[in-house]
């Protein structure tokens, strides 16, 4: 299986500051990989490398079979999806659904003079419908909620068929129903042969849809542990990772992590004001 990029002893350096240490990393192209990590840990710069948005100051980084350095950026860019609040940010709040996901196929925010062809809007009517956000087509995005902006967000990722899809915090800023929607999402785009090669940051374990393969675990801009999820996540990796003692509970594909030791105490029917 080809790899979808390849991170060779990357480094990336800011002046008194070691954003990323000495990480190697392959993803293939039938991989779906989950980041996790603190915050500052480095996961949205690792995001900028792989995305073609940044070069690291050491090591090789090959992307779809293009070595950063010798390659268009901004060509390379177009074979790649990304979502992160700075794209949302960069979206005109006055423009429709419809023309924010239609935008993609030019690469732009913020709809101007481009021609759409007829083939641009039936995919971005079938991006829309399978991302359930058709009834919003006219919608303006500065109205949406939370939720429905990132479905928007991944419809227009998708738009361009990615070979590559990154996923910034996907679930942030989600109510429990929201996410459970978005998750049964992600869990149809992870399990489809045709979806691209998946990469999604987030900060919790609840957050991993069924059908993500493998988790890469960073602290302090370095590796404590990647692999198959079902290797490389383990209390052990997340204590490290998160500097605390953490207990990890596995059901059916869905984790749950919380302090180790914390909420001991059962609820009783007392504690409830039930009686038993
Ligand atoms: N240009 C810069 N100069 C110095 N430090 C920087 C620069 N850019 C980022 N940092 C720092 O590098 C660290 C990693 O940042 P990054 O945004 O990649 O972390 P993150 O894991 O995505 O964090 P979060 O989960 O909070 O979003 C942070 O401590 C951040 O303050």
């Amino acid at each position: 299986m080809p790899a979808a990029f390849e991170l060779s002893e990357v480094s990336v350096m800011r002046p008194g500051k070691l954003l990323l240490a000495d990480v190697s990393w392959t993803v293939d192209e039938n991989e779906r990989w989950v980041v996790l990590g603190p915050n500052g840990a480095g996961k949205t710069t690792l995001l900028q490398i792989i995305g073609a948005s940044m070069h690291p100051t050491v090591g090789t980084v090959d992307i779809l079979g293009e070595r950063l350095g010798q390659v268009d950026l901004s060509e390379l860019r177009t074979r790649i999806g990304h979502t992160s609040t700075k794209v949302a940010e960069r979206i005109p709040p006055a423009e429709s659904v419809r023309d924010v996901v239609l935008s993609a196929a030019y690469a732009v925010t913020g709809r101007w003079n481009e021609e759409y062809d007829e083939h641009d809007h039936a995919r971005a009517e079938q991006i829309m419908g399978e991302w359930g956000i058709a009834p919003l087509a006219g919608r303006t995005f500065g109205t949406l909620s939370e939720g429905e902006r990132k479905r928007v967000l991944i419809a227009r990722a998708l738009m361009t068929d990615p070979e590559l899809l990154l996923l910034d915090e996907p679930g942030a800023g989600l109510d429990l129903g929201a996410r459970e929607d978005l998750l049964a999402s992600l869990e149809t785009l992870a399990h489809d042969d045709d979806s691209p090669a998946l990469v999604m940051v987030s900060h919790h374990v609840e957050e991993i849809p069924i059908g993500f393969t493998h988790v890469l675990l960073l602290r302090d801009g370095k590796v404590v542990a990647q692999g198959p999820i079902d290797e490389a996540l383990t209390a052990d990796n997340l204590s490290r990772t998160f500097g605390q003692r953490i207990q990890l509970d596995d059901d059916g594909g869905r984790y749950a992590a919380r302090r180790a030791g914390y909420g001991r105490r059962a609820v009783r029917p007392a504690d409830t004001g039930e009686n038993a």
